[in-house]
């Protein structure tokens, strides 16, 4: 059976000054001799009128011919460029779909069809998801190198390598009464494999940079009541996103801005005031301030030193607060949660808040005494003063977790645990590569197939509809 053919309009939303609709399938040709007069030359802009059913003309624009399998879905495609007024792109819309054998396309599905005509591999498809959703310059260049197959390069290669060495076990069957040959492959399939599972450590080393590129890089802003926390963030975002009041508590949830810090997402939440507290509501966002902290890349204890002794000699137990995030202290069991395991880097840094009151308040050596602390930054969010270097400062350990956008690094949680566990069936081989031949064979045939489920080769099935419903219609 012949799959439908797909149409779309694959640019954003309309009017616009040009519109392009996207048909993919069998009916492509037809389609054209319909609407366009004929099928123009393949991979050339060509001049049309586009007509309706009637005769009538919709518009002129260019119709662009792709022949399959030498297109992005690997299917016959067609482009039709037209002025991107609503009801002149709905006329065409409405045309293609009253062809025979013809249907709109629904979100993801033309790179759906290109992954299963082979045209690009799972995590192409998840890079091209993610060029599309990219807002900073870093997520575009890692988005971008993972579309154009860096990834693909890599779990690819490692496959060959598994293969390989399974080859030569398998190879190494037919020798197996010429003892000293089979012992001899044996050993070099295991020193391959060694290696292979260095580079696989290496690469899940640097998960988080992805993670932290591609999600954002996570700072949460904690401190006393009325440390000045809220304050911050309206600075940072340059407009009110926290309510800021001078009653103690008035941030009672988690309220976050996303900024654009030298190509990195820096994603700051700002939390309740850490204390304890018998108000329920509070208490929830004392909660989830403890959460936040848990799977902040960097967490801001803000200390405002003129506030009156009790929050003050509170900051020891904040800052285990912070240290530990999950620990409920002070309750009847301690449960102390792991770091996540993406996270184990988690900085912190203790800024002082309003130096603007300083004169009458307390000198910065005094306020550290005070406090048991050394101040990393002192910051006015009233004249500005420390502003610029808290911001460069931040945007230098983002940069440094990110790391490089353009190397090819596990991106989503899927590589990662995806990796883990074919490193993992590789250290049990490694641990004892004296098995019987079969056995390291088929050690080594489950760790290239929790690679295979990387690139969408192996039992991905379930996993299709959520990745290509992250797309949007038209592409
Ligand atoms: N002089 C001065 N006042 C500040 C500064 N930053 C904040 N404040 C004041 O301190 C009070 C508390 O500020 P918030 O930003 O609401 O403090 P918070 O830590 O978010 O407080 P909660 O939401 O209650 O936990 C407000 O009256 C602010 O105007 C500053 O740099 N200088």
């Amino acid at each position: 059976m012949l799959a439908d053919t797909i149409a779309a309009l694959s640019t954003g939303s309309l009017p616009s000054g040009v519109a392009v609709v996207r048909v993919s399938g069998p009916a492509v040709r037809e389609a054209l001799r319909r609407i366009a007069g004929d099928v123009p030359p393949e991979r050339r802009a060509s001049l049309r009128s586009f007509r309706g059913p009637d005769r009538r003309l919709i518009d002129r624009g260019i119709a662009l011919f792709f022949a399959g399998p030498r297109s992005v879905t690997g299917e016959d495609l067609a482009e039709f460029h037209l002025h991107g007024g609503r009801a002149v792109v709905a006329a065409l819309l409405e045309t293609l779909t009253a062809l025979p054998g013809m249907r709109l396309a629904v979100a993801g599905e033309f790179t759906r069809r290109a992954f299963e005509n082979g045209r690009i591999d799972l995590t192409e498809a998840e890079g091209l998801a993610d060029l599309l959703a990219a807002e900073t310059e870093g997520q575009r260049r890692m988005a971008v190198a993972q579309a154009g197959g860096a990834l693909r390069a890599v779990y690819e290669g490692w496959m060959q390598r598994l293969t390989h060495a399974r080859a030569m076990i398998e190879a190494s069957f037919d020798f197996a009464d010429e003892g000293d040959v089979g012992a001899d492959v044996g050993a070099d399939v295991a020193s391959d494999m060694r290696r292979l599972a260095e580079d696989m450590r290496d690469h899940l080393a640097k998960a988080g940079r992805g993670e932290i590129l591609r999600e954002g890089y996570k700072v949460a802003i904690v401190g006393a009541p009325n440390a000045g926390k809220s304050s911050l963030l309206n600075a940072l975002a340059d407009r009110e996103v926290a309510i800021v009041t001078e009653i103690p508590g008035t941030t009672r949830d988690v309220i976050q801005a996303t900024l654009d810090l030298g190509g990195i997402s820096v994603r700051f939440s700002d939390t309740a005031g850490i204390r304890e507290t018998t108000d329920q509501i509070e208490a929830i966002g004392v909660e989830r301030a403890r959460e936040v902290m848990a799977a902040a890349d960097l967490v801001l204890v803000l200390v405002d030193p003129d506030q009156a002794p009790g929050p003050l000699a509170r900051l020891g137990e904040l800052l285990t607060h912070v240290k530990h995030p999950m620990m409920l202290a002070g309750r009847d069991e301690v449960v102390e949660a792991p770091p996540p395991p993406h996270n184990p880097r988690r900085q912190i840094l203790t800024v002082r808040t309003k130096t603007d009151m300083s004169p009458a308040g307390l000198s910065a050596e005094t306020a550290e005494e005070r406090n048991d602390v050394r101040f990393d930054a002192a910051i006015s969010t009233q004249t500005g003063e420390g502003m610029v270097a808290l911001v460069e400062r931040i945007a230098t350990l983002a940069a440094e977790a990110a790391g490089d956008p353009d190397e090819a690094v596990p991106v989503r949680v899927r590589h990662r645990e995806l990796v883990s566990d074919a490193l993992r069936v590789l250290d049990q081989y490694l641990a004892d590569p004296s098995v019987p031949p079969e056995v390291a064979a088929e050690m080594l045939r489950m760790a290239g197939d929790r690679l295979g489920a990387l690139t969408g080769q192996v039992g991905v099935e379930e996993l299709l509809d959520v990745i290509f419903s992250e797309f949007c219609i038209g592409k």
